[in-house]
């Protein structure tokens, strides 16, 4: 075992997907030490002619390139923009046009990064393939059965496991999670220590096709604008003009352009509106005023596209914790209902904007069971 608990690797052959961020480099870095035979692979997942301005794609690539010589290591690029803009884009701009608000970054994994990448890696003869991605996995036998369950990272702060829980039994079989051991407060001095210097680069944020422009502007590129009413929940009183109900999601205060609006004298008409709910045919936008709103918060939910990690659903009536949305602590909760198209969720407590198109992911523990896309 090595720092980061990695097994020596007895020069097994893994393919490590290099971003040209800290967290992949090190975790290179960490195979070589522990004797894998490493080869780093990057990959251009988007491409379009206006992104000069926010698209950081050729420097990463620099910062690759320059990564693999420090550590020793062979580079290979692969151009997945086909796949991704088939099974990633698609979906996304699919999922906005219904009114939901889906996560690009949880399909890139089981689509791209897992899938593409994985049989790329396997072509190149790979026996695993390793990523930055805080987050674990370990082999587990019980009652004479035995499977690969994805794990929380130990450095919980940084935890990616909510990003993984589309991963099946045969993608995590191949996986290596070289920091899930590691404090990401520790990963820049190993960095630094290891001549990388991308040991102060700075985090990526953000979708990654979407980089750093701004989101709205990004969508109206591909989804026209479609103006219609904002009305309060309450009363259905009118409060201004959307231009579209995609660019709104659950739970949103700012850009609505109502701050001012009042109505009645009741107490608390000065607080801040909130997105509450979509009427798609009608393409109204309901909003409420106040964080505290009841319509804010839901105790239950249904989610649908569902993936359990280990091939069988979670119990019913078994306390067992979810995060609705990535940002979330985890919440008790039960799974009041489960079949193969449907789960139906409930919380101990009332949760705070339940967005359809965001994933709920269930955890025992420190295991990631899986879960679905919330309806
Ligand atoms: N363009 C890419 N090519 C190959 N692998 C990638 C690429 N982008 C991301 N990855 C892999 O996916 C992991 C998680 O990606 P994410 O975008 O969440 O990066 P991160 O947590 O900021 O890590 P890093 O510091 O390595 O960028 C990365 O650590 C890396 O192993």
């Amino acid at each position: 075992m090595n720092e980061a608990g990695l097994k020596d690797g007895q020069g097994m052959k893994v393919v490590v997907g290099m971003s040209g961020g800290v967290d992949s480099a090190v975790s290179a870095w960490l195979l070589k030490q522990a004797g894998y035979d490493v080869t780093g692979l990057f990959m251009k997942n988007w491409e379009d002619d206006d992104d000069d301005e926010y698209c950081s794609t050729r420097e990463d690539l620099v910062d690759v390139a320059s990564i693999c010589d420090v550590i020793g290591m062979e580079l290979e690029v692969v151009n997945f923009s086909k796949e991704y803009k088939d099974r990633v884009f698609a979906d996304f701009l699919r999922e906005y046009e219904a009114g939901r608000t889906p996560n690009p970054d949880i399909l890139c994994n089981s689509e791209i990064k897992f899938k593409a990448f994985l049989d790329h890696a396997m072509d190149l003869g790979a026996d695993k393939i390793a990523t930055g991605h805080y987050a674990g996995v370990r082999e587990w036998t019980s009652d004479g059965r035995t499977e690969y369950q994805l794990l929380k990272a130990e450095d919980g702060t940084k935890d990616q496991s909510y990003f993984l829980y589309r991963l099946n039994q045969a993608q995590l079989a191949k996986t290596i999670f070289p920091l899930a051991n590691v404090y990401k407060r520790d990963v820049r001095g190993m960095a630094e220590k290891a001549g990388l210097h991308v040991h102060d680069k700075k985090d990526s944020t953000g979708i990654c096709f979407i980089g750093e422009r701004p989101f709205r502007e990004f969508l109206m590129r591909y989804l026209p604008t479609k103006p219609g009413e904002i009305r309060s929940l309450d009363d259905n009183r009118l409060l201004g003009e959307h231009q579209g109900l995609m660019y709104h999601t659950i739970g949103q205060r700012k850009g609505l352009h109502i701050g001012g609006i009042k109505g009645n004298d009741t107490a608390g008409d000065h607080e801040a509106w909130y997105v509450a709910g979509k009427d798609m045919q009608a393409n109204v936008l309901y909003a409420v005023q106040g964080h505290e709103h009841p319509a804010l918060h839901r105790e239950r939910l249904v989610a649908q596209d569902l993936n359990w990690i280990a091939g069988r659903a979670p119990r019913t009536n078994w306390v067992y914790t979810a995060k609705p949305r990535y940002r979330t602590p985890d919440q008790p909760c039960e799974v009041d209902r489960v079949a193969d198209s449907e789960a139906e969720i409930a919380f101990a407590a009332p949760q705070w904007a339940v967005t359809p198109g965001q994933s709920v992911v269930l955890y025992e523990s420190r295991v990631c069971l899986g879960g679905g896309i919330i309806v």
